[in-house]
């Protein structure tokens, strides 16, 4: 579960997130929305601990992400889209394997679990290539697998289709929704509208680092009285 309380961040005179508090709770996907430098991408940053608040506090799984990092590292994955960053002079089990390490598992802990993804998400007869050599859709896999390897319980998601063809997307989408049957917290941010409407719970629309809306998809069209979330989305933003 994830609980957000006042969570702020600034950059020197940039305020790119400002008292951001809403929950996620365990089995639901919520959509993160809003236009380019909206506060997206550092709010999830913040959540991964990756970045430092400048104000207000978050909860994982009831770990604060200020005082318990460490803690919250082992609860949450990230993905993002674009470069997925994952080392190309590595093989695909080399980079999953390290990624395994650094979150504290076991040997034994890394390898049933990598053996397990392999399985999953058909890895078999890729697994002692060169990541360099794959293409975007199979590094995709990759960071998908190196992304769940310690088996976290919330999931983070950063615009993770970008720049996939239709079915290695469709292969994240379904994996998205598999993660929601299993429980898990998540959090989906996109510019796609289409994917938003077909994946998320409940939406929440930032614009210039604050949340102007939240709900479900329902609440939206009836509240808005569209059927277009894409039109609702403008003319909240501010009719851009
Ligand atoms: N490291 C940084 N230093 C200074 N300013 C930053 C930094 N990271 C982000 N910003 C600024 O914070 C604001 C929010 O950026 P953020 O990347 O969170 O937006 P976003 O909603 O993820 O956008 P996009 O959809 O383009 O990825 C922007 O004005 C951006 O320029």
């Amino acid at each position: 579960m994830i609980e957000v309380k006042n969570l702020s961040k600034s950059f020197k005179e940039v305020q790119a997130v400002k008292n951001a508090s809403f929950t996620v709770n365990k089995g639901e996907i919520v959509g993160l929305l809003g236009e380019n430098g909206a506060g997206k991408t550092t709010t999830l940053r913040m959540l991964a601990t990756m970045l430092k608040p400048t104000g207000g506090n978050a909860e994982i799984n009831g770990y604060s992400i200020i005082e318990n990092s460490q803690k919250v590292r082992g609860e949450i994955g990230i993905l993002f889209g674009g470069d997925v960053g994952l080392y190309d002079r590595l093989t695909v089990r080399e980079n999953i394997r390290y990624f395994a390490q650094l979150n504290g598992m076991s040997k034994k802990e890394a390898e049933d679990s990598i053996n397990y993804l392999v399985e999953e998400l058909e890895l078999k007869e890729y697994m002692d290539r060169r990541v360099g050599k794959l293409s975007r859709g199979m590094k995709q896999k990759v960071s998908i697998a190196r992304f769940i390897v310690h088996k976290p319980t919330v999931m983070l998601f950063d615009e993770p289709t970008t720049g996939l063809d239709v079915t290695a997307a469709k292969l994240v989408h379904d994996f998205i929704l598999q993660c929601r049957e299993q429980g898990k917290s998540i959090i989906f941010s996109s510019h796609s509208m289409q994917e938003v409407e077909k994946l998320c719970d409940r939406i929440i629309i930032i614009n210039k680092g604050e949340i102007i809306e939240e709900g479900t998809i329902e609440y939206f069209k009836d509240k808005y009285q569209s059927n277009s979330m894409e039109d609702i989305f403008i003319r909240l933003v501010g009719g851009k």
